[in-house]
């Protein structure tokens, strides 16, 4: 049987396979570009916790960026990726994720996703393997409604950006639609591979009926007065709103255009066939503009510290898994690296970082029996900082510290010294 004739188009989209001499994650960036046009796509990522985005962002920007691991909320702050192949400069912004409102972690992760409404586009990362439960389906609706409302080039997102200049005028503002994709992450999990299409559906299902609650909604701006026709968030989730319409309310809803689908396993990295096509459809999105955010050899907005503080946090995580507590703080002591002053190479690189805890038995528990754990931890952050550096001399040193007095406990008062 021919699945793709009874299937909605979307959902089965075929794309002609690219061939790894061609693969836009092996070219090179060419500095001797002809064409002058420069081209750009501002990108979010955002998803619930553990969908796998800041995976996906190390694959995009091929390096390591954001901090992975099987820990919900590794990520914390807003993080900025970009990879500018030939004349184009892709702009991610990897956010926490978050799954319901009354939590108290995910409601502070969720004020730090505000400042995504000025991206270009939405990449909406899901879990293909997680069950969609109604809290997740409430959180995807959320971050659907979310993307259809961004506006455009990202203005003020990098930390040092400065707030005076003047905003950006290129072409590329005023065409740019809102738009978001769905990326089906970590199908390698999924068994048999049939329900992805099950998963594509309730997907699409929500996504239609948020583009559908948008466009109302933008029609009712601009029409005041027939207020009637448009469902209510709550029906967007009973899944009901689309089909309880009356005709004439259908005659006047014009369908824009469904999300793409791509169906990815991030964990294999760049030899993923739908990692190459989501990157390159992302190429192909990018609109003309005067500027590019980075130079096209910078990867991140994060400092170099910044970046280590990255690799020993995925580290802990990664070794403490569930019993690692969320309220830790990492602080770098003392930072030197030593270069070579005829070809500017790094030699050695000396980084002793503090690592605060509010409590003893979670300063025990970083540091496990005998201090292995955190030797373990140590040595594992080494051998990722000796990558990042490209210098095999790399002391690292770690320290797990309380705050000295009661007092700074009791008021989460992270100084130490
Ligand atoms: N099996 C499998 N695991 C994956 C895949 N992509 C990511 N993971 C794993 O999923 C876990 C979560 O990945 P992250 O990238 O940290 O997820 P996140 O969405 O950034 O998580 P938060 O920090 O909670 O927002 C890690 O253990 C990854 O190794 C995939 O394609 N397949």
């Amino acid at each position: 049987m021919n699945v793709t004739r009874t299937l909605p188009r979307w959902i089965v989209r075929t794309r002609t396979r690219t061939r790894r001499s061609q693969c836009v994650i092996c070219r090179p960036f060419a500095t001797s570009d002809p064409s002058p046009k420069r081209r750009r796509l501002d990108i979010a990522i955002v998803g619930l916790p553990n969908a796998g985005k800041s995976q996906i962002l190390n694959v995009l920007t091929a390096s390591r960026i954001s901090a992975v691991s099987p820990k919900r909320h590794t990520t914390v702050q807003t993080v900025l990726g970009a990879r500018t192949l030939q004349n184009t400069q892709l702009l991610f912004v990897d956010t926490p994720g978050f799954l319901r409102h009354d939590d108290a972690v995910d409601r502070d992760l969720m004020s730090s996703t505000a400042h995504v409404s000025q991206v270009d586009f939405t990449l909406l990362v899901v879990d293909a393997a997680r069950r969609l439960t109604t809290d997740v389906q409430e959180s995807l609706v959320r971050l659907m409604l979310q993307a259809l409302q961004t506006e455009g080039r990202l203005e003020g997102i990098l930390e040092n950006d400065d707030n005076d200049d003047e905003p950006s005028t290129t072409t590329a503002t005023t065409v740019l639609k809102p738009k978001f994709a769905v990326v089906l992450n970590k199908v390698d999990l999924v068994y048999p591979k049939v329900k992805l299409l099950d998963v594509a559906m309730e997907i699409g299902a929500l996504a239609e009926e948020c583009i559908c609650y948008h466009h109302l909604e933008q029609q009712q701006e601009e029409e005041e007065g027939r207020s009637d026709s448009r469902p209510s968030l709550e029906s967007i989730l009973s899944s009901s709103s689309l089909s309880t319409r009356t005709p004439q309310q259908l005659d006047t809803i014009i369908l824009p255009q469904m999300p793409m689908f791509f169906y990815v396993s991030a964990l294999a990295r760049d030899k993923d066939p739908g990692m190459q096509d989501l990157l390159q459809f992302l190429l192909e999105e990018a609109t003309n503009c005067d500027e590019w955010e980075l130079d096209p050899y910078e990867l991140t907005n994060l400092s170099p510290e910044e970046r280590v503080a990255e690799i020993v946090r995925e580290q802990l995580y990664r070794a403490l898994h569930q019993e690692l507590p969320y309220q830790l703080r990492q602080k770098n002591r003392f930072w030197h690296i030593d270069t070579d002053l005829k070809t500017g190479v790094p030699r050695r690189i000396q980084i002793w970082q503090d690592i605060i805890v509010m409590t003893a038995s979670h300063r025990d528990i970083v540091r496990g029996h005998q201090g292995r754990t955190l030797e373990h931890i140590r040595l594992r952050a080494t051998k990722e900082l000796q990558k990042l550096f490209q210098c095999t001399v790399v002391d690292l040193q770690l320290h797990v510290k309380l705050p000295k007095s009661k007092q700074q406990r009791r008021s989460r008062d992270w100084s130490i010294e």
